[in-house]
C-alpha cells in the first residue's frame, strides 16, 4: 500500500510522439514513483522531425482543469511547460495563487527541439511578469536563456551573467541548462546570489527530443519526494544523463528517451 504516495501536477501541452510535453512528464514521474497529474495546454501534432500542428485549449478550460485537480488531490509540486499565449498563462498564475500551489518548476519552453515555435510573440511578456516570479526554480535551454537575459550565451562565463541577470529579474532560482553549448552539457544553477553547477560529460546522442521536459518533471518529482532544491536537481541530472547515455533509437529525427530502462 502506497499511503504515502506523493503528487506531483504538469501543466504543459500534448505531444503526440510521445517524447516530450506532457507524455514526457506522466512516464519519468512514474519512473520516479510518484503520482502524475496532468492540466493539458495544447495538443501539438508533432514527432521527432518536428512540429506540424498546435490546437490550443481555451484559457476557461484549463481553468477548469485546474480547479478539478486543486479541489481533490493536492500536488505536492508542480510543473509548468509549454503554455502557448497570454490568456493561459494569466488563468494558471491566478490558480496557483488562488490555490497556493507549492515547488513550482518553470521551464520556459518556447522553441521546440527541432526548431518549431511553441509560444505566441506577444506571451513572452506574461511569462516573464506573471509566472516566473511565482517559481521556486524556472530552467531556460540556451536559446530561451537568451531571450530571457538579451545576452549571447556561447561559454559558461556567459551562462554565469544570463543566469544573474534573468535570476535579479524573475526573483527566483535559475538552472541554465548547457545542453546546447558544444563542449559540455554542463547546468548552472544560480540560487540566492550562489553559484552551483551541475557537471556531465556531453553524450553523443543526437536523441534529444523531450530532455528539457524531463529534466524540469524530475526536478518537479524530487521536490515532491521532499528533497531540497540542490539535491533535487542533482538527481534529475544523473536521471537525464542515464536516459541519455541508453541510447534508445525511435524515429526518423531527434528521438526520445527511454524512461523504463531505470524502473525496476
Ligand atoms: N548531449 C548531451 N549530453 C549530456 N547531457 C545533455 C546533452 N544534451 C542535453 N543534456 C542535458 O539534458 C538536460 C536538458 O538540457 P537542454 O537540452 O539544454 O534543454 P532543452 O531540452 O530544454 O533544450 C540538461 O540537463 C542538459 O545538460
Ligand atoms: C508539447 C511539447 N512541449 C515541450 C516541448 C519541448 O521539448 P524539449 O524538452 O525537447 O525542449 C515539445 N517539443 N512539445
Amino acid at each position: 500500500m502506497s499511503k504515502n504516495m506523493k503528487t506531483v501536477l504538469t501543466i504543459a501541452g500534448s505531444d503526440s510522439s510521445g517524447g516530450a510535453g506532457i507524455q514526457a512528464d506522466l512516464k519519468t514521474m512514474m519512473a520516479h514513483k510518484v503520482y502524475g497529474m496532468s492540466v493539458i495546454t495544447a495538443l501539438t501534432a508533432q514527432n521527432t522531425t518536428g512540429v506540424a500542428g498546435i490546437m490550443e485549449v481555451t484559457p476557461e478550460f484549463v481553468a477548469q482543469q485546474l480547479d478539478c485537480v486543486f479541489q481533490d488531490i493536492r500536488p505536492d509540486a508542480v510543473k509548468i511547460g509549454m503554455v502557448s499565449n497570454a490568456e493561459i498563462i494569466k488563468v494558471i498564475t491566478e490558480k496557483l495563487v488562488e490555490y497556493k500551489a507549492e515547488n513550482i518548476v518553470v521551464d520556459p519552453v518556447m522553441v521546440a527541439t527541432s526548431g518549431s515555435s511553441l509560444m505566441q510573440d506577444d506571451a513572452s511578456q506574461a511569462l516573464r511578469t506573471l509566472l516566473l516570479p511565482l517559481a521556486d526554480v524556472i530552467t531556460p535551454n540556451v536559446p530561451e536563456g537568451e531571450v530571457l537575459s538579451g545576452l549571447k550565451i556561447e561559454t559558461k562565463a556567459d551562462m554565469l551573467e544570463a543566469a544573474d541577470r534573468i535570476a535579479s529579474a524573475a526573483g527566483t532560482s535559475v538552472l541554465l541548462k548547457g545542453g546546447h553549448l558544444k563542449d559540455s552539457a554542463d547546468d548552472l544553477l544560480f540560487m540566492d546570489g550562489k553559484v552551483s553547477w551541475f557537471e556531465s560529460e556531453r553524450i553523443e546522442n543526437p536523441n534529444t527530443h523531450g530532455t528539457g521536459c524531463t529534466l524540469s518533471s524530475a526536478i518537479a518529482a524530487n521536490l515532491a519526494l521532499g528533497h531540497g532544491l540542490e539535491e533535487s536537481i542533482s538527481k534529475a541530472k544523473a536521471y537525464i544523463t542515464g536516459a541519455l547515455h541508453d541510447g534508445m533509437d525511435l524515429g526518423k529525427g531527434s528521438g526520445p528517451l527511454n524512461h523504463a530502462y531505470r524502473i525496476n
